[in-house]
Formats: structure tokens, C-alpha cells, sequence
């Protein structure tokens, strides 16, 4: 689309058709005028895949943060400044102060990422800037992860891993490194969205006796392939023997496991979080964990991220901590930094997005 205006001239402080910078303003010339070509402008706060970089070089300016950790924030509010799209990570906060610094040319946020809550949503709302996201791509990874991690955590796997390492394994024992098992117990699923049901399903094979959900509405059809039935949260609290939580990060959301769920749980309970840590109260979970209110926790998503070292979660031998890994699939990261990149181009172009965010 881009390509058809070959010359053209940006002028700033009037308005821009083609380019799409709401700051310039297009004159065509004849070829011997001018040939300067007008691109719209992407800032990318990490380094990603060729082919998603490729996507966007086609039709953009693109510039990177390349650092192996997240954008710094001065770098960010230095580097937004005028640009038509941004393409960021669950790590990049995007407030009302990156809004600003970035401008009235700022017309796409796309993050990579299905969760969103690092996003100002009524800030970007208020400035009519689109937002996408990456749905669907990524649930059967996190799925697959949310899995393993239960297994690890209710089997003890890293604890009998460790042991076989240090030669505390010294023979076969009966009732060394036991932990619950799947089978007839009662599965608990918080949030049967996509990445809720997509766990259920897999943990269906493993022949427990019930699967129950809490979730803000029923799913029927959805439910009806694991045979899960909709529950209260309490009730979930109370007969469920594995809880994985699965919801997004909302007001409504926040801090949902305190202490007093916590306490609700059966004792032998194993909790499993691959959401986001906000909906944890953490002091009230390390409490539960520590006088054992709960058998075990795995966790890929905690507050903050990283941990620090000294949190009393990486020393309890009843819990797991994973770095927020629940994507990371390799060729799930690939296409999600495609997808981002096909968001951005089509809502440069005015077109409909592929996962465009409707809140
Ligand atoms: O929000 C997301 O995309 C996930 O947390 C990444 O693993």
C-alpha cells in the first residue's frame, strides 16, 4: 500500500493520509520534485524474529531496544517520541506518561502477549490508539505448561531430582517422594477461558473423578467435552484436590487467593498459578505453604517478577517457581511476534487487525 506513494514530501503540523503520521502533511511531486519516501515508524522494545522483523521493515522504519533485558524506561520515553506503532512486552509498562512522550502520531499498541494488564487500557482508550494482542496462539503452550507444571509440583520432581544429585537417594523406599495423584481426584479450574479449558482437556486424561470451574460465565458447549461442571468459588476452594488458575489480571481478580481461600482449601490441595502473580495474595500463600494450610504450589507467575533471591518461596521445599515460561514454546514466541507484526501493519493501513483488543 505504501509503495504506491512514491513521492511524497511530510510536512509537519498538517495532516498525513498516506503515511499515516498525524503530524505531517502530503504533497505529491512529480519524480523530479521529490523522492523521498514516507514510512510510518515502529519502536520495538526487544529484539525478535526475522520474520516478524521482516514484516514490519517492509512497510516501516523500524527501530529496537536489543538488550537482553527489558527496555529501560528512560529509553522508552525517549525512544517513543513520534512514533506511529509500538511493539511491546508484558514487561513494558505503558502508562499515561509513555503516552504522552509518544504523541498524537501514536496509533497502534501491540503487545506480545495475551495478558494485557501492563497496559493503561482507559489511558490508551482516551487517545483513540488501537490495541492488539496475542490470543489463541499461545493457549496450548501455556496449557502444556500449566500441566507439567502441576506434575512437577504434586509429583515433587525437582525435590527427587535434587535428591538423586546430592546421593540422598540411597534405595528404592515405599513412601519416599510420594505426592497426590490426578486419578480420581477433582480437578478445580479458575478461569475456563481458552487456556482454562485447554488444561482441563489434557488433564481429563488423566481419569480424575471430577472437573469443576469457577468462572464469571458458563460455559456450556465449552464444557461439555471434559464434563466440567460450573461451580462456586468457595465450592471450588473446598472439594478441589488441584486448583490451576487460568483468569486474567482485573480488578476483580486481584489478590483473589488470600488467606481466607487459602484456608478454604483442603489441606492436601495442590495450587497451580500460570496467570499472573496479582491474583495471589503472596504473604497469605507463603503463610499457607509454610504451616502446610496447602500441600504445594507451582507458580510461573509471581509479584515481582523476577522473584528476589531471598523470597521465601525459592526456599520452600513445597513449592515451584518457574520464570514466567508459560509461552515459551518456540515456535508459539515466533508466530506471536508475527501476529504482532501483522496488527500493526493492518492497522497502519486503516485494515482490520487479526486480534485486535475490544474492551
Ligand atoms: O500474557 C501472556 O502472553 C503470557 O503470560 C506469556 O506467557
Amino acid at each position: 500500500m505504501f509503495q504506491k506513494y512514491r513521492y511524497i514530501v511530510c510536512i509537519p503540523n498538517l495532516f498525513c493520509g498516506i503515511c499515516t503520521n498525524r503530524a505531517h502533511s502530503v504533497f505529491s511531486f512529480s519524480s523530479t520534485v521529490s523522492n523521498k519516501m514516507c514510512k510510518p515508524s515502529v519502536y520495538i522494545t526487544r529484539e525478535i524474529n526475522k520474520e516478524a522483523l521482516d514484516i514490519l521493515n517492509e512497510h516501516c522504519e523500524v527501530t529496537s531496544w536489543t538488550g537482553l533485558d527489558p527496555v529501560p524506561r528512560d529509553e522508552l520515553l525517549e525512544k517513543i517520541e513520534n512514533k506511529n506503532a509500538l511493539f511491546c512486552m508484558l514487561t513494558d509498562v505503558i502508562d499515561s506518561k509513555v503516552l504522552d512522550k509518544a504523541g498524537q502520531n501514536l496509533q497502534i499498541i501491540a503487545t506480545m502477549s495475551v495478558g494485557y494488564d501492563h497496559l493503561e487500557i482507559q489511558e490508551i482508550k482516551k487517545r483513540n490508539i488501537k490495541i492488539s494482542y496475542t490470543p489463541d496462539i499461545l493457549t496450548d503452550a501455556t496449557a502444556e505448561l500449566a500441566v507439567a507444571l502441576l506434575l512437577t509440583t504434586s509429583r515433587r520432581l525437582l525435590e527427587a531430582n535434587e535428591a538423586a544429585k546430592k546421593g540422598e537417594w540411597k534405595a528404592w523406599s515405599p513412601f519416599w517422594m510420594c505426592g497426590p495423584g490426578l486419578q480420581n481426584s477433582t480437578v478445580g479450574i479458575v478461569g475456563f477461558g481458552r487456556i482454562g479449558q485447554e488444561i482441563a482437556k489434557r488433564l481429563k486424561a488423566f481419569n480424575p473423578k471430577d472437573i469443576i470451574y469457577y468462572n464469571r460465565s458458563e460455559k456450556v458447549e465449552e464444557a461439555k467435552q471434559m464434563d466440567a461442571k460450573k461451580v462456586s468459588f468457595d465450592q471450588l476452594l473446598t472439594e478441589s484436590d488441584f486448583i490451576s488458575v487460568s483468569c486474567s489480571l482485573t480488578s476483580e481478580t486481584m489478590n483473589l487467593f488470600n488467606a481466607a481461600a487459602f484456608k478454604k482449601m483442603k489441606s492436601t490441595a495442590v495450587f497451580v498459578n500460570t496467570s499472573r502473580g496479582g491474583v495471589v495474595d503472596q504473604d497469605a500463600l507463603i503463610n499457607a505453604l509454610e504451616n502446610k494450610t496447602i500441600w504445594g504450589a507451582g507458580l510461573d507467575v509471581m509479584t515481582p517478577e523476577p522473584l528476589p533471591l531471598d523470597n521465601p518461596l525459592l526456599k520452600l521445599k513445597n513449592c515451584v517457581v518457574l520464570p514466567h515460561i508459560g509461552s515459551a514454546c518456540i515456535e508459539t514466541r515466533q508466530n506471536m511476534a508475527i501476529l504482532c507484526a501483522k496488527n500493526i501493519i493492518a492497522a497502519l493501513k486503516g485494515e482490520q487487525m487479526p486480534s485486535e483488543l475490544i474492551i
